[in-house]
């Protein structure tokens, strides 16, 4: 009998995602500020904020394969999970990533501009999702679409730097009734807007909107890694 010699299975190469960094911090931003938290900051971003406080993941970082990231987020033996950049969602491997993540028991957490379709996202994922004010710069890249697939437990938030962009924000969120789909934050840019006086807007104007500090850099200063 003639043996056949098998051919060998297709190797399926193994998703890998651009890494910034993977660190261990307390929850700066956001519904769950203050909670112990592990950070996966994906490499590069397609959008040039003019405030952003993490222009060093636009380039660099390294590649590493999706089980070594899950075992890098596990030995911090922490529950609650960000994804974060950069843009996260600029990388097709993410939504690799945020299931993954999920299925290894985590609470997860994704934040993203805004600018990219949140739709594939796993439906476990809490999404918060930016909406780029005018003083960014950055305005017309908001997918506005983003807004209709919001679920309960996802957040909106918006990053002021004036006046001008608070006016906007308010309007955008009554124009979008953001607050009936999402918890809506505001917050400051960090050393632009001052954030007692964004307050006394908040409070003037009735807003049932939360005000959101930047908690890690409350704690440690704007440092990477934290
Ligand atoms: C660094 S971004 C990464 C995720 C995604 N690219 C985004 O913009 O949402 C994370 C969050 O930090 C916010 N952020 C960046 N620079 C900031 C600053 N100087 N002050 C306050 N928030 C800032 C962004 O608006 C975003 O909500
Ligand atoms: N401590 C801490 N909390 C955060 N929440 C969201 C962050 C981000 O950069 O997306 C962030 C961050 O960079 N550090
Ligand atoms: S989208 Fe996020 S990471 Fe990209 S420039 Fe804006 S704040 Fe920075
Ligand atoms: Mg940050």
């Amino acid at each position: 009998m003639t043996v056949h010699a098998q051919a060998a299975p297709a190797k399926v190469p193994a998703v890998r995602l651009k890494i910034t960094e993977i660190f261990h911090s307390i929850q700066g931003e956001g519904l769950t500020a203050g909670v112990p938290t592990v950070f996966v900051r994906l490499t590069g971003c397609p959008l040039r904020c003019s405030y952003c406080d993490t222009a060093y993941a636009f380039t660099g970082g390294e590649y590493v394969e999706l089980p070594a990231i899950l075992s890098r987020v596990a030995a911090f033996a922490t529950s609650h999970v960000t994804v974060t950049g950069g843009e996260p969602l600029a990388q097709a491997g993410c939504l690799e990533l945020l299931s993954a993540l999920c299925d290894a028991g985590h609470q997860v957490s994704l934040e993203t501009s805004g600018a990219l379709d949140v739709a594939p996202v796993d439906r476990r994922v809490v999404r918060v999702l930016d909406l780029k004010t005018p003083s960014s710069g950055e305005c017309a890249r908001n997918l506005y679409a983003n807004l209709d697939l919001l679920q309960s437990g996802d957040q909106v938030k918006f990053v002021l730097t004036d006046r001008a962009d608070y006016d906007w924000a308010v309007e955008t969120a009554r124009r979008y009734d953001i607050a009936s789909r999402a918890c809506v934050l505001f917050s400051p840019a960090f050393g632009l807007l001052d954030a007692a006086t964004l307050a006394d807007w908040m409070l003037a104007d009735r807003l049932p909107f939360r005000l959101q500090l930047q908690l890690h850099k409350l704690l440690w200063g704007e440092v990477p890694g934290r």
